[in-house]
């Protein structure tokens, strides 16, 4: 479908699954950490998936490296500003980044540095290429209660300023919007809007709380939507738009393939289906390579690209006034 050339817009994409793979390699070696390896591509296999992993669960093991060097504040600027070059060399005309940073305060960074340094990362960037940013900040699901409710808090100051919205992200258990309700609730009331992983690799029903309990705008993965028809008819009625992220899916095992993906009927049927990264190193992909294989595989077309730019410029928390600079390019 030629979309290599054309305007594009991330809305999926983990800071700390998607750093430059050589950057990654040469600071690890400067903070020392001892990985057994000599060769870049020997490091490869430490920081990406391998075609064999089993489940979402295995599939996290893979930030540990990122997670250990991005903990000071030139890191993750430095981090920040590569990634968003990056894809602005794919022609990305608009980025939500995600991050979860109270995986960063391990060498003693505040949750200001941390948060700041990363919005520094982003302004850095704009100025210097045609692509413009915003922040999600992630709560970690394997985190205390209380650890979301510091994010909200902490993070709030930061709403307009390079922040945009809070996410619930990694594993993903039966009750987890119940569990995070207040936190989430108190986010909406201080101006924050909201996505939340959802029904990634099971548990469709997590889509319809995330909804009705949550107040979820934009739903991260979604794959199990289709398992609970009150959900499904909520995602329609709600305009709220899936931020499918097709190579991660099959590499979770969410799905068994491309082809099983449930993401084209989903669009058929009139669903706002987003296509994004997730984790750009991890996955060993960027959003030129998972449009290629969507074209190759018969799955989408030019037209249904376009349609789905459309989508995620609608979905995304950008100002009204980058809206329209994105409306503009296609
Ligand atoms: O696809 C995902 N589902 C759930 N959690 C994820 C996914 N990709 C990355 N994460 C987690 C691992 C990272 O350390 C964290 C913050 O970016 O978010
Ligand atoms: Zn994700």
């Amino acid at each position: 479908m030629g979309v290599v050339g054309l305007p594009k817009i991330e809305l999926h994409c983990h800071l700390d699954g998607s750093v430059r793979p050589e950057t990654l390699f040469e600071l690890s070696k400067k903070e020392g950490l001892n990985l057994g390896v000599e060769s870049i591509e020997e490091f490869r296999k430490l920081v990406e998936v391998p075609e064999n992993c089993k489940s979402l669960d295995e599939y996290l093991e893979k930030f540990d490296i990122a997670n250990k060097v991005m903990q000071t504040k030139d890191n993750l600027e430095r981090i920040t500003y590569e990634l968003m070059e990056d894809v602005a060399q794919d022609n990305v005309k608009y980025i939500e980044i995600r991050f979860a940073p109270l995986l960063h305060i391990n060498k003693g960074l505040t949750f200001e540095e941390i948060v700041e340094s990363v919005i520094c990362g982003i302004k850095r960037a704009e100025k210097e290429f045609d692509i413009y940013g915003n922040l999600i900040l992630s709560c970690m699901r394997t985190m205390p209660v209380e650890a979301c409710f510091q994010v909200v808090e902490k993070g709030a100051k930061y709403i307009g300023k390079g922040v945009v919205a809070i996410d619930l992200c990694s594993s993903e258990r039966a009750n987890f919007p119940e569990v995070f309700q207040e936190p989430i609730n108190l986010a909406k009331k201080l101006g924050y809007r909201i996505t939340i992983h959802a029904g990634e690799t099971g548990i469709g029903e997590n889509v319809l709380k995330s909804i009705e309990l949550l107040d979820a705008e934009r739903i991260g993965h979604g794959v199990y939507s289709k398992d609970c028809p009150e959900a499904y008819k909520l995602l329609k009625e709600k305009n709220i738009a899936l931020e499918v992220c097709p190579t991660s899916n099959v590499h979770t095992k969410a799905v068994v393939s491309y082809e099983e993906h449930p993401m084209k009927a989903y669009f058929e049927d009139g669903i706002k289906v987003t296509i994004n990264t997730d984790n750009m190193t991890v996955s060993n992909t960027d959003l030129n390579k998972e449009y290629t294989i969507l074209e190759d595989k018969n799955i989408f077309t030019e037209e249904d690209y376009k349609q789905m730019y459309n989508y995620s410029v609608e979905a995304s928390f950008a100002s009204e006034d980058i809206k329209n600079k994105l409306r503009a390019y296609i």
